[in-house]
């Protein structure tokens, strides 16, 4: 396994002011109401209208997304333009896969750490209801001919030329969630990983089912709400929350879906994998003189960042890597991360990660460590994940940071590392503190 590591060296304090998401919309089959950037737009929005700033007061806009839309390439200045930012302040979009949203985090922590920007608004966004369907290069190559042709004798002898099969679309959001490198589709990969450690059916089944009842109970208590802004559709239709969410749960009703990824004898199914949504979130970061300036209040900060490379065949132990080389470089054990958000890409996954902690060999391979031990469940995704609120790709990365940090604020707790797996064999973790 290589790793890129973050240097800790950082010279200047880097804050989380506030952030906002969108709810997170399950897909259904067609492309819902949004587009990436009315996601962004809708997230920025209220974000920008609880802080007084000027117009140019952002130095950069960064927006993770995976699936651009045609219509709309570099989301990210599209975004920051329909949101009134000046004309002036540069905008970039960036692409790993899972990570996008936790990257712009990550680099706007890094530009302002090293004093080159004060204020940067980052985020990430995704419309996985709208990624398209795409012809077949046998059909594209028929097309451009027939485009080609001279005479219109030469356009019905090529007419002639098609073949039915040419109808057949390539599903890109298929196409994407699987990888090139090592042919395996990311639930497959969720499936090596729970062959590695042994995670049964009936373990993930009972994660996905309290995943509901976490979220569930987070939004009937209302800790989402100063997360969550509404989204309006050109309808007049309001989307208040996360409509993924099935309160009803439980691991014996799980327990009778059939396996998605490998049938028949696999223990990944529709219900223990995160689910395929739209949305957006973003994130204010600001370095000690924008806070003055601004007169913004922090209310958390970033200490670290750790980035890592794994086998792409088991990419679902990502986060284990990156956050517990986090934790050991900031001298950290396990019990002393408050909170972890692990984004819940497959019940299988989550669980997976965990028992790694606690396995000589992964531990000695990775860590040069004992085992790290087993950590403590209380305190992993306490509202909810991926699996019953959604994994819009581009966006879920941003949403564990700004969930982080507002779940420590109302447990009154301190430390916690957000992390995730990223396909292709990569994975994220940040450590923030609140402030
Ligand atoms: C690096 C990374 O992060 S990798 C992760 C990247 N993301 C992914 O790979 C996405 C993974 N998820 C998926 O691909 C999709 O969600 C799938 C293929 C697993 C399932 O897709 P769909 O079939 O559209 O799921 P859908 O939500 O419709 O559920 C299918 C069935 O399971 C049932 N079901 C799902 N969840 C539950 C639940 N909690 N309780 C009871 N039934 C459930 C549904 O009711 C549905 O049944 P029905 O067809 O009788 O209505």
């Amino acid at each position: 396994m290589s790793a890129y590591t973050s240097s800790s060296a950082g010279t200047r304090p880097v804050y989380l002011v506030d952030g906002a998401r969108t709810p997170f919309l399950k897909a259904r089959g067609k492309p819902g109401p949004f587009t990436p950037v009315d996601l962004a737009v809708q997230a920025g929005r209220s974000l920008l209208l609880r802080h007084s700033l000027p117009q140019n007061a952002f130095d950069q806009v960064i927006l993770g997304c995976v699936n651009v839309v045609a219509s709309e390439m570099n989301p990210a200045r599209i975004a920051a333009l329909r949101l009134g930012l000046a004309e002036t302040t540069p905008a970039f979009t960036m692409q790993i896969n899972c990570g996008s949203g936790m990257q712009s985090v990550d680099t706007a922590y890094r530009y302002i750490r090293e004093g080159r920007q004060d204020l940067v608004l980052a985020g990430g966004t995704e419309a996985l209801s709208h990624a398209p369907l795409m012809l077949t290069p046998q059909a594209t190559h028929w097309l451009a001919e027939l485009g080609l042709a001279r005479s219109m004798g030469d356009k019905l002898k090529h007419l002639t030329k098609f073949k039915p099969g040419y109808i057949k679309p390539v599903i890109s959001l298929q196409q994407g969630l699987t990888d090139p490198v090592v042919e395996l589709n990311m639930g497959q990969t969720a499936e090596v990983v729970a062959n590695l450690f042994n995670i049964s059916r009936a373990q993930a089944d009972d994660y996905a089912a309290s995943s509901h009842i976490l979220l569930a109970q987070a939004q009937q208590e209302g800790w989402l709400d100063n997360e969550v802004v509404p989204l309006y559709a050109p309808d007049g239709k309001v989307y208040p929350q996360d409509d993924g969410v099935r309160p009803d749960s439980t691991a014996a009703k799980l327990s009778k879906l059939k396996p998605v990824f490998e049938r028949p004898y696999g223990k990944v199914t529709a219900g223990n994998s995160s689910q395929i949504t739209d949305g957006a979130s973003w994130l204010i970061l600001a370095s000690e003189a924008a806070v003055e300036k601004y007169g913004l209040t922090p209310r958390a900060v970033i200490k670290d960042s750790e980035w890592s490379g794994l086998e792409p065949e088991i990419m679902g132990l990502g986060p284990a890597v990156s956050a517990g080389r986090l934790a050991q470089r900031n001298k950290m054990t396990l019990d002393d991360i408050e909170l972890l958000e692990l984004n819940e890409a497959f019940a299988a996954q989550v669980l997976g990660c965990l028992a790694s902690w606690n396995d000589v060999d992964f531990c000695r391979a990775v860590f040069d460590s004992e085992p790290l031990g087993q950590f403590n469940r209380d305190r992993l995704n306490i509202d909810g994940g991926a699996i019953s609120l959604g994994h819009p790709v581009g966006t879920s990365g941003n949403r564990i940071v700004l969930h982080l940090m507002n779940a420590l604020h109302r447990k009154g707790l301190k430390r916690g590392i957000a992390t995730q797996c990223i396909g292709g064999g990569q994975a994220g973790a940040m450590l923030i503190e609140t402030v």
